[in-house]
């Protein structure tokens, strides 16, 4: 039993050892060993660039790509969902973005199953809408946070040059909706054209209408030009570039024209979680056509200096609480500074030189 002596010494001794605990918790805090701490867009970035594949100058994803100009026309039905400009306003000039989700701006276009559509709408009273959607018909991740450590697991190890995949397994326990992003991916059909794929937002937004009404919806751009999925022999063998000669060759013989389509959300429908797909049955509006007339390399055209923000959105158009969609203005920012930066002190292989396939 201990004395009063020795309970005395303990008392002593307790605030040095809560004072000890407190440090070692601090280092295992600073380690990442516990605890959540913030996912900072400079971390994601960081993780991207260290891929091997990056180069300056170029996006930190979707680094391959196409610039297009067209125009968007609204619907009638538009104008009656949302107060925005963009839908009232007859025609608008637009200039966009085709690309590959790759960080590597000379990869295969056959190599990857998501490709991008980004657009730039300017209004007449000098509002803008930028909006980037992707072929994928959900998104990988539920947080910020489950696609950052997707992104870790598909680091090659050192040892064997191939992801581990115990960091794999861990991953899909930790966040399940991955696996079936990775069922989409080997699945997918991969059109033989840009002007035949359609595009999604994937991330929520609020409609804002004349009366006050508000609704969730998700956006996409469906071609008027039917699919036609090719073959993994055909992709195999399919010129490195092959969706910028398909786009020039069609756009030679007329414009690529899209819908633009909402689904309108029901109550419960998952708004701030664009992993999950809201049921096809949702009531849908199509508000506007989007028609493509010209497109041009990237090196020197209107869209490489362009940040396709998510968040730059007119009135009668807000964003909604998803946390990816608020990583995705964040990271895209920080990407963009730092290609910008890379640009202008010449460490780019933009825009003079560029092996042909870094449209
Ligand atoms: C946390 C999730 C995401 C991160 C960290 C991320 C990151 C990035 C970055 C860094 C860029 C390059 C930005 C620039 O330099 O201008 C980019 C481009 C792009 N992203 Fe994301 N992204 C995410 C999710 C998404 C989602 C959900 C979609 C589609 C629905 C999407 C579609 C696109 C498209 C289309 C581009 C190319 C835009 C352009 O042509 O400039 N991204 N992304």
């Amino acid at each position: 039993m201990p004395t009063p002596t020795s309970r005395g010494s303990m008392l002593l001794l307790l605030p040095i050892a809560l004072i000890l605990a407190l440090i070692a918790a601090l280092f295992a805090w600073v380690g990442g060993w516990i605890g959540q701490r913030d996912l900072t867009p400079q971390q994601m970035m960081d993780l991207a660039q260290a891929s091997g594949k990056q180069q300056p100058g170029f996006r930190r994803a979707h680094s391959k790509g196409i610039c297009f100009a067209g125009t968007f026309a609204p619907t009638a039905e538009a104008a009656k969902l949302s107060t925005a400009r963009a839908f009232s306003q007859p025609s608008i000039a637009v200039i966009g973005r085709f690309s590959a989700s790759s960080n590597n701006p000379y990869a295969p276009d056959g190599a990857s199953p998501v490709r991008g559509m980004a657009v730039q709408i300017k209004t007449d009273d000098g509002q803008e809408w930028r909006i980037a959607m992707n072929s994928f018909p959900f998104f990988a991740a539920s947080t910020p946070q489950g696609f950052q450590q997707m992104n870790e697991a598909g680091v090659p190890d050192p040892v064997t040059g191939k992801p581990d995949p115990n960091k794999m397994k861990a991953l899909l326990v930790a966040h399940p909706e991955i696996a079936a992003f990775m069922a989409w991916a080997k699945t997918a059909p991969k059109s033989d054209s840009l002007g035949s794929t359609r595009f999604n937002g994937v991330n929520a937004f609020r409609l804002t209408d004349a009366q006050g009404v508000e609704r969730m919806v998700r956006w996409s751009m469906r071609p008027r030009t039917p699919l036609v999925a090719m073959t993994p022999e055909q992709l195999k063998m399919a010129d490195v570039n092959f969706l910028a000669a398909d786009l020039d060759k069609r756009l030679a013989a007329g414009p690529l024209v899209w819908d633009m389509v909402v689904q309108i959300a029901a109550p419960g429908d998952p708004i701030t979680d664009p992993s999950k797909a809201w049921p096809e049955s949702r009531q849908e509006a199509t508000i506007a056509t989007l028609t493509v007339v010209h497109a041009e390399p990237q090196a020197n055209g209107p869209c490489r200096d362009l940040n396709f923000d998510p968040l730059i959105l007119p009135t009668g158009i807000a964003a909604s609480d998803d946390p990816v969609l608020h990583a995705r203005s964040a990271a895209y920012s920080v990407s963009f500074n730092r290609r910008e930066r890379e640009i202008s002190e010449g460490k780019t292989a933009q825009p003079n030189v560029q092996n042909g396939s870094a449209r």
